[in-house]
């Protein structure tokens, strides 16, 4: 089976397509990254069926979005199971209180019946998510360890920018009431409790690396038809030390994970029904086209031969409520197929 990856960075009209027709490597872990070129796709937790995957082109071709793309699928139902979501909230709801996790995310999955859609159709349901997503990093890649992915996310992991190295704390999300942006302080407690956890991960894990980071305030950003809070970091990386070590020290952040890490992975593992597989890893260039521009793998479906299965989740403290909860996967696992069918509106100065 051939290998492709799309992408579509940020804020831009070009995208690019890679394309391999031989086997594609893997990575033992994140820190062989080092000097490696290549689209990296990383899963939530590296391990034989899931394995860290770098895409190594044999053909690299740029293009420019179609002005106005669209993509149709037939209308289906989203398939899901509120009753397991709550067992798996319940069995999350001890760990928070007996004190074993501060915070963590729980996630889910939704499946939709498809036609088969051809390697055409995919290129169209990419550009349509560009075009959709005008300030997400936007992706559909397939290989054979992977299978098919699209992802349209508002979250960079890591990426080199204006000479710096940069990364954020994205997290807590409310619904925009009537499109609009929700000022900051419409915001609760618990939610930017979520987002300081975040926020001072980054921080304890950069200066671990004795990184001492720019930090921006705390902003609300508006992504879709939800919001979350934001706080960016900037950076130079110190002498000898090399992207791998500061992928190792990011991912999993608590914006996917929890705190503390080791602990949330383990209830993650436990309680979660369906494995994330390549959920909440992180995929982009790596030294390709001189850019390295990774992001987490969010607001993200696997595209299978005869349906999407959607994937999304949420930060839960011991306060959280199922219900909010559950209403908050399922704004989120609507964003990739937002706006997909109709020309966007959206413009590149505006908010998305
Ligand atoms: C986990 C997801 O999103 C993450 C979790 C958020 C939250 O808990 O509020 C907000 C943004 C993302 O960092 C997802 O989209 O599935």
């Amino acid at each position: 089976m051939p290998s492709f990856a799309y992408y579509r960075l940020p804020g831009k009209r070009s995208y690019v397509r890679l394309f391999r027709e031989g086997a594609v490597g893997t990575l033992p872990s994140v820190e062989e990254a080092d000097g490696r070129a290549g689209f990296l796709i990383a899963p939530f937790t590296p391990n034989e069926t899931t394995p860290i995957v770098l895409l190594e082109p044999e053909e690299v071709r740029e293009g420019v979005v179609p002005e106005g793309a669209t993509f149709s699928l037939p209308a289906a139902q989203r398939s899901e199971n509120r009753e397991t979501y709550g067992q798996a909230f319940r069995a999350m709801q001890q760990v928070l209180r007996t004190g074993q996790c501060d915070k963590v995310v729980l996630a889910r999955t939704a499946t939709m019946p498809i036609p088969p859609l051809s390697n055409e159709a995919l290129e169209r349901f990419f550009f349509a998510a560009c075009a959709a997503h005008p300030h997400a990093f936007v992706s559909l890649f397939q290989t054979p360890q992977t299978g098919c992915w699209l992802v349209a996310t508002p979250e960079r992991l890591l990426t080199h920018e204006n000479g710096a190295w940069q990364t954020m704390a994205l997290a807590g999300t409310m619904a925009c009431a009537d499109g609009a942006c929700v000022p900051i302080n419409a915001w609760s407690e618990k939610n930017r409790r979520e987002q300081r956890l975040v926020a001072q991960y980054v921080r304890d894990q950069l200066s671990q690396l004795t990184i001492e980071p720019e930090e921006s305030e705390t902003y609300v950003r508006k992504v879709g038809a939800i919001c979350h809070l934001e706080t960016d970091f900037r950076f130079l990386l110190p002498e000898g030390l090399g992207v791998g070590a500061v992928l190792s020290r990011l991912h999993p952040t608590p914006a996917v994970c929890g705190v503390p890490t080791e602990s949330a992975r383990r209830a993650i593992l436990a309680c979660e029904p369906e494995p994330r597989r390549y959920y909440a890893g992180f995929c982009g260039p790596l030294n390709l086209l001189h850019e390295t521009r990774l992001y987490v793998n969010l607001r993200c479906l696997e595209v299978m031969p005869s349906l999407l299965r959607f994937h999304a989740g949420g930060g839960l403290l011991p306060e959280s409520n199922e219900e909010d909860e559950w209403l908050e996967t399922q704004r989120k696992m609507a964003a990739p197929l937002e706006h997909l069918t109709a020309p966007s509106s959206a413009t590149l100065s505006g908010e998305e």
